[in-house]
């Protein structure tokens, strides 16, 4: 699986304790920075070309974080082909995948711990699209915004 990881300031020390262990754990992992710790640094900057990467297939899942991974939700979700949902809780982590195709985890650092940050990433990544034919129907839906804007 390929994943790609982002953060700005607000969640710089949690992404690269999180990087460094899934590639301890055999993720091949694309890291689009921030590469520093600068409080100046803007979460649009790093969080849209993850998603842009996830959209366009490049990528199998993103992982984005910011202070509260607020503003990493409303970026990626602006993206056209990037299903990004803010998540705090082990259900929610792999419902959103299984039933909503969810491919980018948005998480607050200032919000979650590493730990329980570790957990959701793992049931993120282990889920599944359960690809029925109600979910497909409902992302229909959800796609042709991305098509008409309206
Ligand atoms: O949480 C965020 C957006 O939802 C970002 O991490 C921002 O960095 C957060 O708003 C903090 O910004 P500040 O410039 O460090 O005050």
């Amino acid at each position: 699986m390929r994943i790609g990881i982002a953060a700005d300031h607000g969640g710089f020390t949690m992404k690269e304790r999180m990087a460094a262990a899934l590639r301890e754990a055999g993720y091949e992992l694309t890291d689009f920075g921030a590469e520093r710790l600068d409080p100046d640094d803007d979460y649009p900057d790093f969080v849209i070309p993850l998603a842009q990467a996830v959209g366009e297939g490049k990528l199998d899942r993103g992982i984005a974080f910011c202070s509260s991974g607020v503003g990493a939700s409303i970026a990626a979700n602006k993206v056209p082909g990037a299903r990004a949902a803010l998540i705090h809780d082990d259900y929610s982590a792999h419902q959103g995948v299984e039933h909503d195709d969810m491919n980018i985890i948005c998480l607050g650092s200032l919000v979650v711990g590493y730990a329980q940050s570790w957990e959701l990433v793992r049931a993120f990544l282990a889920a599944t699209f359960s690809g029925a034919e109600r979910h497909r129907r409902r992302l229909a839906k959800v796609a042709a915004l991305e098509q008409c804007g309206r």
